[in-house]
This record gives C-alpha cells, sequence and structure tokens, in this order.
C-alpha cells in the first residue's frame, strides 16, 4: 500500500468510528428531544451549547484545533436540533 492509501486507510477507521458514534449521539438526541416534547421544552438550549462547546475543546492536546472543533459542535448541534425537529 502505498503512503496515500495508507493515510486514507486510517481515516476510513477513523470515520467508522465516528459514524457509530454520531448514531448512538442521534439516538439520545431522539430520547432528549422526546422528553423536551412531553415536558413543553424548547429544543433549542443556548446554555447547555456553551457547555458542549467549552467542555469539549478542554479535551484537545493541540489548542490551534479550538476553533475548528467549535465549528465542529455547532454543526453536529444544528443536525441534532433539526433531528428534534423532525422526529
Ligand atoms: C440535545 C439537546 O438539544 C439541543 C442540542 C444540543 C446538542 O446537540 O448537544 C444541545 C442543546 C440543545 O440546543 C439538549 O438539550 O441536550
Amino acid at each position: 500500500m502505498d503512503e496515500l492509501e495508507q493515510l486514507r486507510a486510517e481515516i476510513d477507521e477513523i470515520d467508522r468510528k465516528m459514524t457509530i458514534l454520531f448514531e448512538e449521539r442521534m439516538k439520545i438526541v431522539d430520547k432528549v428531544g422526546q422528553y423536551k416534547q412531553k415536558n413543553n421544552l424548547p429544543i433549542l438550549n443556548t446554555h447547555r451549547e456553551e457547555m458542549v462547546l467549552a467542555k469539549n475543546s478542554t479535551y484537545l492536546q493541540d489548542k490551534s484545533l479550538q476553533e475548528p472543533l467549535k465549528k465542529f459542535f455547532i454543526s453536529l448541534m444544528k443536525i441534532s436540533k433539526e433531528k428534534q425537529n423532525f422526529s
């Protein structure tokens, strides 16, 4: 395997794990959505979103990834809110 193929194989394996975790997260997000509907709570919780961003940025070793990680979580939480809206 040449170097590019090897690197892409590594990305593929990371993507596989991320997909499994994504599906797991979305299942929980659905349950949170159902809870909110039952208890008449809004889908958006800005305080919680700020906590998610702040907490996960502390797990980074490479602090130059702070902004990209923030963008990643903002997109992920947008997908979560869409899921709660339409399920
Ligand atoms: C999942 C929730 O709903 C929304 C989505 C969030 C997320 O994807 O982490 C966080 C806060 C909410 O805006 C929640 O309230 O926990």
